[in-house]
């Protein structure tokens, strides 16, 4: 890939023609109302210089408006060997270090015409998106104080749009950056971290097998999820065994995080059950949950605690021994690479810190399954394959681990199986290697792209 030598400009026009026209009959109907109002403002004020205030205080007032209604179509961002300028509208221009940005994912969110720019103190997120096609998720190492309309915005994250995501991506090249900026090849980074922290040292590439007897840890049957007429999630059968990491995959929208949210007991199903280590999800919920741990795709933690105050509040929750918990949680901090960070409030962790803090919370009480709603997002690669041998570990030693992803590489890396779920229903599951059979192509993203297509040509 080749490097940048200069700055390069991406913009977002895709939407440009019908945004127009929406703001040119606006601007239409507006125009009609203001002569109406010029009309009325020359009857009935009575001096000559009220007459000229009051029409000048109008026309700012409506140049103003349509000024900030206009300003989307003046979206373009630059991006050089160190940093990315995003220019949006006339007004907004935000610089943002390359070396701060750990992540970048195709994402596609909803948007309101009016919504934008946006930010959003709870998620740590300014939104200059605005339109669903084209956007593009940055996740930064740690939260940076940038301004916004005046506005000092603590921000994690940025959603842009872009007419070309898959330039800026290559142009943006992560993995590249993050080698460079290390001071020494990763192999030796790995190799040296392995010499100090002897738990999480091995980096292991093959996959135990699962014997077909082996206890099911995670069932659903017929698992169904209804909005109203539309079904989320469809007759969905499924089993994990015990010891498993099943890898589930699918285009946005394809129900997964529905799925996840009825095996953790958080949204209950319209028809079906879900059972978690033999428990049935709603009618033993105290034993379903004792035997989870859960990762949701958001961090949710109590931003005016420590970290180490949130775990062991967790602890106190489940009942655990305090001293046992203590422990417990200073190796999870450790293994996390957390400990330096643990008396700051979880308010001030990066994205991906919260992550991993999640991550330890769901480990406190040794869970028999661990479910995780995309558990690698935000996450710096050295972070990444931290946890990838995690779960590989874990599994090792019994655990269950269901996660849903869109990082194809990473499934086929760790998952003994993979479920490929489209518009609610299972396509496809087996071990990468099947489901490469199965759709005669030579890696999982050939097979994802393969029958995700064709079941949307018999679907449409
Ligand atoms: N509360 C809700 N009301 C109505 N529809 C919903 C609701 N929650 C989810 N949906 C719809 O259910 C479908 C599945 O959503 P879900 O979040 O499970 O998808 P997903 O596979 O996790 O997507 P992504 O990869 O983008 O996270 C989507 O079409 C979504 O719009």
């Amino acid at each position: 890939m080749s490097r940048l030598t200069s700055t390069s400009a991406f913009s977002y026009a895709a939407q440009k023609g019908p945004y127009l026209s929406i703001w040119g009959a606006f601007f239409f109907v507006s125009l009609s109302e203001g002569m109406l109002v010029v009309l009325l403002i020359l009857r009935f004020v009575p001096t000559t210089l009220l007459q000229t205030l009051t029409l000048l205080l109008m026309g700012c007032f409506l140049i103003s408006m349509f000024g900030k209604l206009l300003c989307p179509l003046w979206t373009h961002h630059g991006l050089s060997t160190t940093e990315l300028e995003l220019h949006y509208g006339l007004d907004i221009h935000v610089k943002v270090p390359r070396s701060l940005i750990v992540s970048a994912q195709p994402v596609q969110e909803k948007m309101g015409p009016f919504s934008i720019p946006r930010y959003h103190a709870a998620r740590q997120r300014i939104s200059l998106a605005f339109a669903e096609r084209g956007q593009i998720l940055l996740c930064l190492k740690h939260p940076v104080a940038l301004r916004l309309r005046g506005r000092v915005c603590l921000t994690n994250q940025i959603l842009i749009s872009l007419d070309d995501r898959e330039a800026f991506l290559a142009a943006l090249d992560l993995a590249h950056t993050h080698q460079e900026e290390r001071a020494v090849p990763i192999e030796q980074a790995l190799s040296t971290y392995a010499r100090t922290e002897p738990s999480v040292q091995s980096v292991r590439r093959e996959l135990p097998l699962i014997a077909d007897d082996a206890p099911v840890a995670l069932r659903a049957e017929n698992l169904t999820r209804s909005y109203a007429s539309f079904t989320a999630v469809d007759s969905l059968n499924l089993a994990v065994r015990q010891g498993e990491i099943y890898g589930f995959l699918g285009p946005n929208g394809a129900g997964k995080s529905t799925t996840i949210k009825m095996f953790v007991g958080l949204l209950k199903q319209t028809a079906g059950s879900a059972w978690v280590a033999g428990h049935d999800v709603w009618r033993e919920p105290l034993q379903s949950k004792m035997a989870l741990g859960y990762v949701a795709d958001r961090a949710l933690l109590y931003n005016r605690l420590s970290g180490r105050e949130f775990l062991a509040f967790l602890g106190q929750l489940r009942g655990l021994p305090l001293k046992e918990t203590e422990q417990k949680i200073a190796s999870l901090l450790d293994l996390l690479e957390l400990t330096d960070a643990a008396e700051r409030l979880c308010g001030s962790y990066s994205f991906g810190m919260k992550r991993k803090l999640s991550l330890a919370g769901a480990l406190l009480h040794e869970p028999k399954v661990l479910i995780l709603d995309e558990p690698l997002n935000g996450l710096d690669p050295r972070s990444a394959r931290r946890l990838k041998d995690l779960f590989m570990e874990l599994a090792a030693g019994g655990t269950t681990i269901f996660l849903s992803t869109h990082d194809l590489t990473t499934a086929e890396e760790i998952c003994q199986r993979i479920g490929i779920l489209h518009r609610g229903h299972l396509l496809a599951e087996g071990s990468p290697a099947v489901l490469r059979d199965l759709a005669s192509a030579r890696d999982l993203e050939s097979v994802f792209l393969s029958l995700t297509a064709q079941s949307q040509e018999v679907l449409l």
